[in-house]
């Protein structure tokens, strides 16, 4: 049986901000992952240059620290077998308008109002994933993740606690 792989989904504001389109992802995150951990924060644009540190110098770098700063952003460590590759396919182009033409039902094609405000980012790798979960979740221990939880998500049984919005160990 192949491992569990983790991968950080963030949510960015204008869809956290509309009920639709986040209980529509939401469906899509409990459904076809399992839910590790999620957290909601609003991020000071100076831990927004810091998570896109990457990107400075690009001409969209101000308007994207600024946007990811505006509002709350939902922030989702998910786990599948190819689970960097599963999100990314359902995220869709980073440009929205490809999307709409290429895949016009991926996240980004349908929800995507910019460039910028493409609807969600997914890791697009293990070296990030790792990255950027440590970033967000500095008290999540890869550790137990490789020990322990991985095999238990993995065979199960698990269940799902909406008030955590996380899947969580079903105890015999
Ligand atoms: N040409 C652009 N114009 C405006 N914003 C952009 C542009 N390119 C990228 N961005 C913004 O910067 C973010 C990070 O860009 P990156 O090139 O890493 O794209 P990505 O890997 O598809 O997206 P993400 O990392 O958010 O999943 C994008 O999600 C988008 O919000």
């Amino acid at each position: 049986m192949q491992k569990l792989e983790l991968t950080l989904a963030i949510i960015k504001p204008h869809a956290v901000s509309n009920p639709v389109v986040r209980t529509f992802i939401r469906n899509i995150l409990k459904t076809k992952f399992i839910v590790v951990r999620t957290k909601r924060v609003t991020l000071d644009t100076d831990t927004a240059c810091r998570f896109y540190q990457e990107h400075v110098g690009k001409f969209f770098f101000n308007r994207l620290t600024t946007f990811m700063s505006s509002g709350c952003i939902d922030l989702h460590v998910l786990s599948h077998v190819n689970a960097i590759e599963m999100w990314r396919r359902c995220l869709g182009p980073t440009s929205v308008y490809k999307g709409q033409f290429q895949d016009p039902y991926c996240l980004r094609g349908m929800f995507g109002i910019s460039d910028t405000r493409n609807v969600a980012h997914g890791s697009d790798s293990q070296d990030s994933a790792e990255r950027e979960i440590k970033f967000f979740f500095p008290e999540f221990s890869f550790y137990h993740w490789r020990l322990d939880d991985e095999e238990w998500f993995r065979r199960g049984p698990v269940t799902f606690n909406d008030h955590l919005f996380q899947h969580v160990k079903k105890l015999a």
